[in-house]
């Protein structure tokens, strides 16, 4: 269903409760599967975190988790340990496009019985649930950090633990700390040294707590946009945030600094407000943070900054390749850019066209980034319920503090 965006304006103050972390919430699912004495609280309400769920307590043998790139991933390495349990894991046409060779190579490495059912590399992939015997493994770090949490979340289970060399540069750094704290709150040791990470086995119950996922910071990025393309002196305050977060997007504080956009901590939530509108042309490194590539591409070119991103060296593989759908939707809307296979470069501008369609790919991100662009203009954003990988409720919530979003 295509959404149409009135250009709209919203309230000077205005407050949103956004769902739980859903990278918090696929880690903390899979490790509540291995340690069922936690409890959760604020999950994700995600597809991709009901897909989790859904996947975790299926006894069928075909387990279809659509697009969620991390439910693939995680599970690859959680149903290697199911012992006696044979599986077929798939998902949609574009996840059997997303590379998952260098986990599959480290966990036969391992001692796992994975075979490709299609195309060598690819998902579907079958499964065959065995003891994984050996710890050590080498893989390499650059394409996607995903790989490495998956292996990172059954490693206690293994009975010497994993010791994980990683080669080349390592990518989305920040997600590989959110799985080892993740471990760490629930009492399970490891260390990460250099471009080494080991994780200690554990043949015991853990103690019994109740774990609560901080809301998620890449659908914040969607608000942080907002306020930047708001008058000064607007406000939102966000819910359940907390100023030392586990996700790498919180870096979104730092950033939107550059778009006047300042950021106060209080309790449990967090006021984003527009303090001033002198911008200056911005560059930013995002590997550590490659989720909000789009957003941020979007403000720029909404508040006709240049500026140049790098680090997104795995933007190629997500939902969509986002640095192609990125540079054909913003010039579609007038702008100049410039893409590498790893950065993109918009240039200055000062006109947005009225009333384009934006296609979204079944990207998620697509449709949440362009929708700010309602501040300043018409537009349609073509399958807008794409918007449930992440977040669900995004079109009401965007329409409670003010936008005109005609289904
Ligand atoms: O571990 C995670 O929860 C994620 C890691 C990142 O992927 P890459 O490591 O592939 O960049 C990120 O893009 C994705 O949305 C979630
Ligand atoms: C890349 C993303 O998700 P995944 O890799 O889990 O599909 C995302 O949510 O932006």
């Amino acid at each position: 269903m295509h959404f149409t965006l009135q250009k709209s304006k919203i309230a000077q103050k205005s407050a949103v409760q956004i769902t739980g972390s859903k990278s918090e919430s696929n880690r903390l699912l899979l490790l509540q599967a291995l340690y069922p004495e936690f409890k959760l609280e604020n999950v994700s309400n995600s597809d991709d975190s009901n897909l989790m769920t859904n996947a975790l307590s299926s006894q069928s043998e075909v387990v279809d988790i659509h697009h969620a790139g991390t439910a693939m991933r995680f599970l690859t390495a959680y149903f290697s340990i199911q012992e006696g349990r044979d599986t077929i894991l798939t998902g949609s046409k574009r996840m059997t496009e997303r590379p998952i060779k260098i986990l599959v190579e480290a966990l036969q490495e391992l001692g796992a019985e994975i075979s490709y059912e299609a195309n060598e590399g690819y998902p579907p992939i079958k499964i065959k649930g065995t003891k994984l015997t050996k710890h050590k493994v080498a893989l390499k770090a650059n394409v996607s950090s995903q790989y490495i949490s998956a292996l990172l979340l059954i490693a206690s289970k293994l009975e010497n633990g994993i010791e994980l060399t990683l080669e080349g540069e390592i990518t989305s750094v920040p997600y590989i700390n959110m799985t080892l704290s993740l471990l760490d709150e629930i009492g399970v040791e490891s260390s990460f040294k250099g471009n080494v990470i080991t994780v200690k086995p554990n043949t015991n119950t853990l103690e019994p707590k109740t774990l609560t996922v901080e809301s998620d910071w890449s659908s914040a990025s969607y608000y942080f946009s907002i306020v930047a393309l708001s008058d000064v002196g607007t406000e939102i305050t966000l819910t359940s945030y907390k100023s030392n977060s586990l996700q790498g997007d919180s870096a979104l504080v730092e950033i939107y600094k550059h778009f006047g956009v300042s950021t106060v901590f209080n309790g449990n939530s967090v006021t984003l407000k527009k303090e001033t509108s002198n911008l200056e042309p911005l560059t930013l490194d995002l590997k550590n943070a490659p989720d909000i590539a789009q957003t941020i591409a979007v403000s720029c070119f909404a508040l006709g900054m240049p500026c140049d991103l790098v680090g997104l060296h795995t933007l190629k593989i997500k939902e969509t390749d986002r640095l192609v759908a990125l540079k054909t939707e913003i010039e579609k809307l007038g702008g100049k850019v410039r893409i590498t296979d790893k950065s993109l470069h918009l240039a200055a501008s000062n006109s947005i066209k009225e009333n384009v369609a934006i296609a979204t790919y079944n990207d998620h991100r697509m449709a949440m980034a362009f929708a700010p662009l309602a501040l300043k203009t018409s537009l349609v954003i073509e399958d807008a319920m794409v918007v449930s990988k992440s977040y669900p409720t995004f079109w009401d919530d965007l329409a409670s503090i003010g936008f005109t979003v005609k289904k």
